[in-house]
């Protein structure tokens, strides 16, 4: 059906980050008309819903009135709905979703529950995830809880928010910097700059509709250009002791790779850390199709279904593969990789061993 898959965002930050001061901003953009906006909502009184609605000419309504949804039961019954009012005429267009999520949320089961469900997969499709950081309390708070560290993670995009209120621009670097290290991939800008808007925000996906082309590097993000992690934490590990929990790398290969090789990689990365793996995703060179990129992306033990784009967009050929985990051992995915790309190393085993016996290299 034409329309789809549908872009969706998933806008996060930890409680009172600024997220629905944000959202109201972006919603005053016409570009945002007919984006359904869909509030994760666990508090007594819906302020956000209200605020939202204020903001909210050229909109469209999703029902008596209300153009966006508040979710106190089931993410994907909402989506299902939206798609059921779409197919049956009660909503003329639906662009975009956008899901803000409770600041206490971990992301991740959100990103899933769109990417495991047969029928979503098929009408909607993950743009991005948009994490802010309050520059007041972001230190506290990713110090203090797991789930704003994954939040910062799984970004494509971060918004520090707040910077305003900061006492010590040096603190703000420090966080920048910071945020930086728990994911070198996603863009950090200023929730208090005018370019903050929804093009800086929205349309992260590989498929650029502005450009109408495949933008691989962008999607990737500048990590996939180093063969290296960025885990390298220099601060005190009692402070930040969520923060080296979770790495983000890449692992590149060049040259075409066959298609069973890569399935049994990616099979038994996620059968043995599937619930570490917070995203993944990447653009393979096939053996069997090279001049036609496979496409992955991935939460945890979730495959969203591989696309081929039909030629490379930038030019660069070879294997790219963005890895966010927690608590996973990088080493082990490294030769894990190597193997199945045929690169093996002296002390790894080669892929004939591993495919004979994967769990006798479960990881250390
Ligand atoms: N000075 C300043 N205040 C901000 C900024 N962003 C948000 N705020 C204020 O921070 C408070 C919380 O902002 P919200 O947008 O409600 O935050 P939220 O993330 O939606 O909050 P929850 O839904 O409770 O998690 C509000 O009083 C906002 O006015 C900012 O950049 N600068």
């Amino acid at each position: 059906m034409a329309g789809f898959p549908i872009p969706v965002s998933v806008l996060t930050g930890f409680l009172g980050a600024g997220k629905t001061t944000l959202l109201n901003r972006l919603l005053r953009d016409p570009v945002l008309a007919d984006t359904a906006v869909i509030i994760n909502e666990f508090g007594e009184v819906a302020i956000d819903h209200l605020l939202v609605e204020q903001a909210s000419d050229g909109i469209i309504q999703l029902s008596d009135g209300c153009l966006c949804c508040t979710v106190r039961g089931e993410l994907v019954d909402t989506l299902a709905d939206l798609v059921d009012r779409l197919q049956t005429g009660r909503i003329a267009r639906l662009a975009r979703v956008v899901i803000e999520t409770t600041g206490l949320a971990d992301p991740v089961p959100v990103l899933q529950s769109i990417m495991a469900h047969p029928a979503l997969v098929q009408a909607f499709r993950l743009d991005g995830v948009i994490t802010l950081v309050d520059a007041v309390n972001g230190n506290a708070t990713l110090d203090n809880h797991v789930e704003a560290v994954k939040q910062v993670a799984v970004a494509d995009r971060i918004v520090l928010t707040k910077i305003d209120l900061a006492n010590d621009p040096r603190e703000v670097e420090a966080l920048r910097a910071r945020l930086r290290q728990i994911n070198s991939g996603a863009e950090v800008l200023d929730a208090g700059d005018r370019s903050t808007g929804v093009a800086a925000l929205f349309d992260c996906g590989l498929y650029n509709p502005a450009t109408k082309s495949a933008d691989v590097q962008r999607w990737l993000g500048e990590e996939a250009h180093h063969d290296h992690h960025h885990g390298d934490h220099d601060h005190d590990e009692h402070d930040h002791r969520h923060d080296s929990r979770v790495r983000s790398y890449s692992l590149v290969h060049d040259g075409p790779v066959p298609f069973s090789a890569i399935e049994m990689f990616l099979d038994l990365l996620r059968s043995a850390h599937g619930e570490r793996l917070l995203r993944m995703k990447g653009v393979i060179e096939l053996r069997e199709d090279p001049s036609r990129p496979l496409v992955i992306h991935g939460v945890q033990k979730i495959l969203h279904p591989p696309v081929q784009l039909p030629s490379w967009p930038d030019g660069q050929r070879g294997t790219r593969l963005v890895l966010i985990t927690l608590d996973m051992p990088e080493d082990y995915v490294r030769r894990l990789f190597a193997a199945f790309t045929n690169k093996p190393s002296i002390d790894t085993p080669d892929r004939a061993a591993l495919e004979d016996n994967p769990l006798a290299i479960a990881g250390r």
